[in-house]
């Protein structure tokens, strides 16, 4: 084995790259019982789990670092500013509480270094578990070329032929720009929002999904004037209406500007690198609802949704069925419509979240091995979005569990969040709803089905209600459970107990 690349602090992606290409590995193996291709959540938890289960196995990435989107361009570096820039929200409230501060500008070479520190920190630990675990780490780009056969296009250009026993497809997903507007560098997607030397200072962002909210909320905290237009009356539109509303309000009330009921219609710009005027419009002129107007500004986002990375043809020539979407079509183990080909993470219908590409991969490999595990549980899968403050979801709103055959008798249980000390403390607004119903095969238990969720620290308290929804705990179990005082964790226990019909602290 090569030598595990040690944490470097600062590591640089050339020193990744190195790393990558030094696993091609001296050994002459090519024949794997696992061929994996792509790198990012998907590929590397079923390479970590399959490897673990004694499968030789071989990821192939065409990137120079492992880690995929959620690594390199996703989870991590957005988390990383988003820890720094709310600090900066965090500091105007405690100017609120008597706390004396001042807040002096951002220092963007030291930000973007704690970025990339962020990334380094977890690709470089990612790529010593892979050796560790002796998964064999290939360059390139990779295509079916037979079955059981994949072909890998190095960086230097030279081909190596790998067979298979099974081939696991983890090819994710790449932004959607609008109709006739590009991505440049000032019509931004994700990726080049991530890779920007500082923040604007006056974007439009056009998205209504966690792409938009979060970048919105890094932004305006930061100072930004930050306008968000949306096509619908609220962000996260297929979320429950409650929790999506309030995160509307809550956003403007922290300062972004949501434009409702519009969409982008024009942009102009002198040159590539002037400020663009950029004009939205009314989606539906004749509801009397949106609004037209034209803003100069320095950046537009656009977070409309990404696209899979299905479109080579060597994917449908193996065989592999596509939906109309570009989704390759699995069942509920991964398996493709082709023999021991399997696909999970972003190129498949469900979720698009790396805590449901770990456990698709998960079951991947113990599927392959033999194990026969439960397959994944999409309805249970948590929600999240890191905005100020926080949104969580898991399991059913009032309307989808009421929309279920499998469901009767559902209740909402709403909770007045300022009746939380901690809430109260915050400055920050929220709500939660609790759905609970008793479901057909036990009709005389009624369980929790949903929680719904504004808050600080949403992301955190969801993994709670996950666990009461995704083992589907009678609510008079659920309600037992205790919580400590005082926190932000007592919104759920007091909303158990209201839809047990023992409400605590409230009337
Ligand atoms: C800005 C942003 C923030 C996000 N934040 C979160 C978050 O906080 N929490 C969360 O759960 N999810 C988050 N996500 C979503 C998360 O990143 C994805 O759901 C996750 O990365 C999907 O994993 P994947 O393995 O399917 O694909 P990816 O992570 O996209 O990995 C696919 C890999 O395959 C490689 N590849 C593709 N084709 C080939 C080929 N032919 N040969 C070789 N290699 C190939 C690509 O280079 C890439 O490295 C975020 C996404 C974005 C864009
Ligand atoms: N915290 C997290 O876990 C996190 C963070 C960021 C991204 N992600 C994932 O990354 C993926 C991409 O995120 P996203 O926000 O770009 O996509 P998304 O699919 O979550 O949201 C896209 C939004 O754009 C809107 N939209 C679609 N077409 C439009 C158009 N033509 N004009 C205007 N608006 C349009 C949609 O109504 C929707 O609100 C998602 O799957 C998301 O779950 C997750």
């Amino acid at each position: 084995m090569p030598l595990a690349l040690p944490m470097i602090e600062g590591m640089t992606a050339q020193a990744s790259e190195q790393t990558i290409s030094s696993t091609q590995h001296d050994q002459a193996e090519s024949s794997f019982d696992l061929v994996i291709i792509g790198s990012g959540p998907g590929g590397y938890s079923t390479a970590l789990r399959a490897a673990q289960l004694g499968l030789s196995v071989a990821v192939v990435e065409r990137d120079a670092v492992v880690g995929g989107t959620c690594l390199n361009r996703g989870c991590i570096p957005t988390k990383a500013l988003m820890t720094a820039t709310s600090t900066i929200t965090q500091a105007a409230h405690a100017r609120q509480l008597g706390i004396q501060s001042t807040f002096e500008g951002i220092d963007f070479d030291r930000l973007n270094a704690f970025k990339q520190e962020s990334i380094d920190a977890m690709t470089g630990g990612l790529h010593q578990l892979l050796q560790a675990r002796k998964v064999t780490l290939i360059q390139g780009q990779a295509a079916i070329s037979g079955p059981g056969q994949v072909t890998v296009e190095t960086l230097a250009g030279s081909s190596r032929q790998l067979s298979a026993r099974h081939i696991v497809l983890a090819t994710g997903a790449r932004s959607t720009p609008l109709a006739g507007l590009p991505f440049s560098n000032r019509v931004l997607d994700s990726d080049r929002a991530l890779n920007l030397e500082r923040f604007p200072q006056r974007p439009v962002i056009f998205g209504a999904g966690a792409v938009a909210v979060e970048f919105a909320s890094i932004w305006q905290a930061a100072g930004s004037q930050v306008t968000l237009v949306i096509r619908k009356d609220r962000v996260l539109s297929s979320w429950d209406r409650r929790t999506s509303l309030t995160l509307t309000r809550e956003l403007g009330k922290q300062g972004i500007s949501v434009v409702t009921g519009s969409q982008f219609s024009s942009l102009e710009q002198a040159d590539e690198n002037a400020d663009m005027k950029v004009s939205y419009e009314p989606v539906d002129a004749a509801s009397g609802r949106g609004s037209s107007a034209s803003l100069e500004t320095d950046a537009v986002l656009v977070a409309i949704g990404r696209s899979p990375n299905t479109d080579a043809s060597w994917l449908t020539q193996a065989g592999v069925e596509l939906d109309a979407h570009g989704l390759v079509t699995i069942d509920p183990w991964g398996r493709t419509s082709a023999d021991r080909i399997w696909a999970l993470g972003d190129i498949t219908a469900g979720y698009h979240f790396a805590h449901r590409a770990f456990e698709q991969g998960i079951v991947i490999a113990e599927t392959i091995a033999g194990l026969n595990p439960q397959p994944v549980n999409e309805a249970t899968i948590p929600q999240v979005v890191f905005s100020t403050p926080q949104a969580a979801c898991v399991g059913y709103s009032k309307q989808a569990a009421q929309e279920r055959e499998d469901l009767n008798q559902v209740q909402e249980t709403v909770y007045p969040m300022l009746s939380n000390a901690r809430m109260r403390m915050s400055g920050q607004g929220g709500s939660l709803s609790l759905v609970t119903a008793c479901a057909s095969d036990q009709p005389d238990t009624r369980i929790v089905v949903g929680v719904n969720l504004v808050a600080p620290e949403a992301a955190e308290l969801i993994a709670e209600a996950e666990q009461i929804v995704g083992n589907r705990l009678p609510l008079s179990q659920a309600a037992r459970l205790i919580h400590p005082h005082p926190t932000f964790s007592e919104t759920l226990g007091e909303a158990l107990l209201k839809a047990d019909g023992r409400p605590l602290n409230m009337r």
